[in-house]
């Protein structure tokens, strides 16, 4: 690595999400906390846009500063850390929860039961999305996944009647964790006899089209702290079923050929 500081290397910018994602939030806020707003840009894009950017920079051994979380498959691809963040800007570890719309216990309390028992840990996820990453379509993949997870699913169905037909819809934001959970969600309801609608929008149109009903539900709410805004914003007019995975995680994120260690040695 040269001698310039990091932020010249870097141009000083950080290669984020789409605009809408909580980390981009958590990550405005943690620039201001450790004082590098005035120097740092945090550039916007997509989640695929910012995986991009990282691959084409690690093979060329090149210094890059992403939003990243766990889980994701470039944590398994790429040799990366996340800087380190003494402030706790990006508060502490979360779950990410399965939200309903009002009234969907009463509609479909067939789905909702399959919902509300959906649970698998940030390996089955991880499955999952390399699969994803690797080429295979969504669907696939996670019809894979289930296919070769028959007992962790039967705990899902358990005690749910049969779909016959009814319809489901599922909103999800196009993160690849979201795609990977709502394609094995839309899997297993499936296999159950329901008709699955899946609709791939923004962060801000996925809670609102499960608060105003439109959308049955999503499986993409990261809690307490990345979506607090939405949840905050919505809240009473969506049901919460509770986790679907524990132990994600969010923050700065670098390959390990950098020399830093913590967000702190961001700073000039
Ligand atoms: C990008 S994380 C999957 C979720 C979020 O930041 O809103």
């Amino acid at each position: 690595t040269s001698s310039k500081n990091v932020g010249d290397q870097v141009n000083y910018e950080i290669t984020g999400i789409d605009p809408g994602a909580g980390l981009m939030k958590s990550t405005e806020k943690a620039m201001k906390d450790y004082g590098l707003n005035k120097d740092w840009t945090l550039k916007e894009g997509s989640a695929a846009a910012m995986t991009a950017e990282l691959k084409k920079a690690y093979e060329k051994k090149e210094p890059i500063i992403v939003t990243g979380w766990t889980p994701h498959w470039m944590f398994s691809k790429y040799d990366l850390k996340y800087l380190k963040d003494p402030k706790g800007s990006y508060g502490k570890g979360e779950s990410i929860h399965t939200l309903t719309k009002k009234g969907f216990k009463q509609e479909n309390p067939g789905a909702n039961k399959i919902l509300d028992q959906f649970y698998w840990k940030p390996s089955d996820m991880e499955e999952v999305m390399v699969d994803v990453q690797d080429g295979a379509k969504p669907e696939n993949a996670a019809a894979k996944w289930v296919k070769s997870h028959k007992q962790q699913v039967s705990k899902w169905t358990k005690g749910a009647q049969k779909g016959n037909g009814k319809e489901v819809s599922l909103v999800y934001v196009a993160w690849e964790s979201e795609i990977a959970s709502t394609n094995v969600a839309a899997k297993v309801l499936e296999q159950q006899g329901y008709k699955v609608k899946l609709q791939q929008v923004e962060a801000g149109p996925m809670f609102a089209g499960v608060a105003d009903g439109s959308a049955d539900a999503m499986v993409a709410a990261w809690l307490p702290t990345t979506h607090k805004d939405y949840y905050n914003k919505y809240k009473g007019k969506f049901e919460d079923l509770g986790p679907n995975l524990k132990g994600t995680k969010l923050g700065l994120t670098v390959p390990k050929y950098m020399p830093i260690d913590s967000i702190e040695d961001l700073k000039k």
